[in-house]
């Protein structure tokens, strides 16, 4: 737009810098599924892109980011590295905003958002994140007030969390925004290379102690029983991404759901994702429960026969239905009689009783791209939400009792002392 490059210096932003910056800058538009729009009822800022912004204060180098690692994922449950790319400059003149929304996933590596803000005065334009029954109120003019300047306020968040930036009320908030990414050529935040067969990858912790009950329980009818976990986090699904080490949420999951999978995984169970659907009634009104290994693409499910048991069964060899109270084999067989009489093993070979541990409250695996709100337009790449599930009778017994005899090793207690020869096998 025919300016020169302008250096501002962050520890003295000045009124004419600001003035200045707001002229380089263009309206902000935000993600209405695929479209961009601009609409100040939604989104009232001003954003400079990456192309045309250099900040020497890189936070992928050095140790920022791997300090915000450790606070994120702080255990050694994660067996790879982080990555922060910068996704725009952003400036909130008075009565700027930005409303509730969720940060549009950009492949299946992204699970978070870093937001920096600059120490110029204003008031207002605090970034709220709310998730499930919690919210934060990050206050960072507050902030900025109190530190010696130069100082910058920042806030790190899984990216499916939903944010909004309430109205500024005086003065100019200037943020600059990243996006986190899991990165499989970089090392983990807490290096495991001294993990053995025996080190726990989690500190013992009441949800392992539970799930050992559980799975030593004698009386439990494993047999029949899956447990399902919803997770608490919503993961993106990409359905262009020639990543040739696959669509595989399950190394990329966000802080508790990661923290699950480890303690299944560490008393020897098997656990998978899978995503869950409701098909569509038949002509009597029954439903079923039906989990599949990767989400219906986004399009396509809105149309036609996707949501038909015949279609997710021929459409994933892994389907599976999930009873609901009171269903069995026998309703199958009294209902969808002509489809059941077709293949009468097909759908009883591959149905399981799930006792939901935290119960899904969306049916439906997948959230609505066409409707949801993001900061840009999403093209396929949409977040689901996402359930594990394992089957406990399929417990490795000697994986178990080996774990429990070391559960009292707290995190901290690993040492040198500990075999670096045995590499955790499966
Ligand atoms: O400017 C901010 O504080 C956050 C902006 C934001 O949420 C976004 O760009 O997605
Ligand atoms: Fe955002």
């Amino acid at each position: 737009m025919g300016h020169l490059g302008t250096v501002l210096n962050i520890g003295s932003i000045s009124q004419a810098d600001i003035d200045t910056l707001i002229d380089a800058c263009e309206p902000a538009p935000f993600g209405r599924g695929p479209d961009s729009v601009l609409d100040d009822g939604y989104r009232k800022a001003l954003k400079l892109d990456e192309k045309n912004l250099a900040w020497r204060f890189n936070p992928d180098s050095g140790d920022f980011i791997a300090q915000l690692a450790q606070r994120l994922c702080p255990w050694k449950h994660i067996d790879q590295g982080f990555r922060a790319e910068v996704t725009k400059l952003n400036v909130y003149t008075q009565g700027g905003f930005f409303k509730a929304h969720k940060d549009t996933p950009k492949s299946h590596q992204m699970f978070g958002s870093l937001v920096f803000t600059l120490q110029t005065p204003h008031t207002g334009g605090n970034l709220v994140l709310r998730h499930q029954d919690r919210s934060l109120n990050f206050d960072a003019p507050s902030l900025l007030n109190f530190a010696p300047k130069p100082a910058v306020a920042y806030v790190a968040f899984y990216s499916d969390v939903e944010h909004e930036v309430l109205e500024v009320t005086s003065g100019a908030r200037i943020t600059i925004t990243f996006n986190l990414y899991y990165d499989s050529t970089r090392a983990p935040p807490i290096l495991s290379t001294q993990r053995s067969h025996h080190t726990p990858l989690l500190p013992d912790n009441p949800v392992l102690r539970l799930l050992r009950r559980i799975i030593h329980d004698a009386g439990y009818d494993r047999e029949w029983y899956h447990l399902g976990f919803s997770l608490e986090h919503q993961y993106p699904w990409s359905f262009t991404d020639d990543d040739p080490r696959g669509p595989a949420p399950l190394k990329n999951l966000k802080g508790t759901d990661m923290f699950l999978l480890r303690a299944l995984e560490e008393v020897g169970l098997k656990p998978s994702l899978r995503y869950l659907y409701e098909s569509e009634a038949d002509s009597w009104g029954n439903q079923f429960d039906i989990l599949l290994s990767e989400p219906i693409l986004g399009r396509d499910a809105c149309y036609g026969e996707a949501g038909q048991m015949a279609y997710l069964f021929r459409s994933d060899f892994d389907a599976q239905i999930v009873w609901r109270k009171g269903q069995s084999e026998e309703t199958l067989r009294g209902i969808a009689k002509a489809q059941y009489e077709r293949d009468p093993l097909k759908y009883s070979r591959n149905s399981v009783n799930v006792e939901w541990v935290t119960p899904p409250d969306r049916t439906f695996a997948e959230s609505t791209p066409s409707q949801n709100l993001g900061n840009e337009p999403s093209h396929e790449v949409y977040y689901y939400s996402v359930c594990i599930v394992v089957d406990i009778s399929d417990v490795d017994y000697d994986d178990v009792s080996d774990v429990s005899e070391v559960s009292d090793d707290s995190d901290d207690s690993e040492d040198s002392s500990v075999s670096s020869s045995s590499e955790k096998s499966s």
